[in-house]
C-alpha cells in the first residue's frame, strides 16, 4: 500500500485537495478528524487535557470548548506544546488504526492529510509527500474569511506551524494553490496520475514499505521453520523408532 503524505499550512487548501482525492476514489485519513475524536468527552485524551487545562475549557455539556482551547494554545507556545504532548500518542494510534483498516480493505493508495506531518515527524512513513502551498497574504485572507477570525488570531495560528516555505523544501510534490479552484483542479490532475502510478519493483524494494515487507516475510519464514523444527522434534519424542540412530564414534 502506498501512503501519500498531504500537508501544508493552516488554510493552505489541504482539505480542498483531500476532497479531490476522495472524488477520485482515493481514501483519505484526516488527522484533524482523528484529533477531534480523541478529544471527545470521556476519552483518554479528554481526561488528560481537562486535568492539565482545568474545567474552564469545558462547555456545559462537558465537551471541550474548542474555540476557547484554541485561543489559549495558539497564543501561548508552551501551552500548545503541552496540548500536543498530551494528545500526540492518541492521535498517532488513531491514525495507525485508520491506516490498518484501509490496509485490511486492500486499498492500494491512501492519503494521510496531516497538518503537522513534519512537526510530528510522521513524514518518514509517507511517500511521496505533497505540500499544498499558498503565498502568505492569500493564506491569511483565506483563513480570516473561512474562520471569521481577527488578523491577530489568524497570524497566531499561522505562526504556530512550521513556515510553508520550509515545508516545501521537504516535499516531493508541491501544489501551488494561490490561484483559482479551477487551476487547482488542473494541477491536481497531474498529481493524481503521479501518485497512482504503480511502483517499479526496484523502487518498491528500496522503499521503507518494501523493507517492511521484506522484514515481515523473513520473520514469517524463520517462524515457520522454527515451528516445523519443533513439530519434528515432538514427532521424534513420540515415535522414537522414526528417529535417526545417533552416529557412534568408536575409538
Ligand atoms: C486547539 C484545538 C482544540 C482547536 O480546535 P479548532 O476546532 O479551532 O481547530 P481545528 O482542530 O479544526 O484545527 C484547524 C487547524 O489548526 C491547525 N492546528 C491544529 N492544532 C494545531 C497545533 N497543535 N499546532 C499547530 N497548528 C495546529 C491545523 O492546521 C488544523 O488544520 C484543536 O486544533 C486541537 O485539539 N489541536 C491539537 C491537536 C492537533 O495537533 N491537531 C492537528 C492534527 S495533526
Ligand atoms: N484555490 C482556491 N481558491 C479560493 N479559495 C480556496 C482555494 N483553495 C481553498 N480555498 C478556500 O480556502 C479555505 C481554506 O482551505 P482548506 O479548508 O482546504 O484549508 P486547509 O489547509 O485544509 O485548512 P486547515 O489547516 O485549517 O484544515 C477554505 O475556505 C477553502 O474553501
Amino acid at each position: 500500500m502506498r501512503i501519500v503524505g498531504l500537508t501544508g499550512g493552516i488554510a493552505s487548501g489541504k482539505s480542498t485537495v483531500s476532497n479531490l482525492f476522495k472524488s477520485h476514489g482515493i481514501p483519505v485519513v484526516d488527522a484533524d478528524l482523528v484529533a477531534r475524536d480523541v478529544l471527545k468527552k470521556g476519552t483518554g485524551g479528554w481526561k488528560k487535557v481537562v486535568a492539565a487545562f482545568g474545567e474552564d475549557i469545558l462547555q456545559e455539556n462537558e465537551e471541550v470548548d474548542r474555540p476557547k482551547l484554541g485561543c489559549i494554545v495558539f497564543s501561548d507556545p508552551d501551552k500548545r506544546q503541552l496540548l500536543n504532548r498530551l494528545l500526540a500518542p492518541y492521535i498517532s494510534s488513531g491514525i495507525f488504526w485508520e491506516i490498518l483498516k484501509l490496509w485490511l480493505k486492500g486499498c492500494k493508495v491512501i492519503v494521510l492529510d496531516i497538518p503537522l506531518l513534519f512537526e510530528a515527524k510522521m513524514d518518514k512513513w509517507t511517500k511521496p509527500i505533497i505540500v499544498v502551498w499558498v503565498d502568505p497574504e492569500t493564506q491569511l485572507q483565506r483563513l480570516m474569511a473561512r474562520d471569521r477570525t481577527s488578523v491577530e488570531d489568524a497570524r497566531n495560528r499561522i505562526q504556530a506551524q512550521m513556515p510553508l516555505d520550509v515545508k516545501i523544501t521537504q516535499a516531493d510534490i508541491v501544489i501551488d494553490n494561490t490561484r483559482s479552484l479551477d487551476e487547482l483542479n488542473e494541477r491536481f490532475q497531474k498529481v493524481v496520475v503521479q501518485v497512482t502510478k504503480p511502483l517499479t519493483w526496484a523502487k518498491f524494494a528500496l522503499s521503507r514499505q518494501g523493507a517492511l515487507v521484506a522484514f515481515v516475510s523473513v520473520f514469517i519464514l524463520v517462524f515457520k521453520n522454527a515451528q516445523s523444527d519443533m513439530e519434528m522434534a515432538k514427532d521424534e519424542q513420540i515415535t522414537p523408532t522414526r528417529s535417526k540412530p545417533r552416529e557412534k564414534v568408536e575409538f
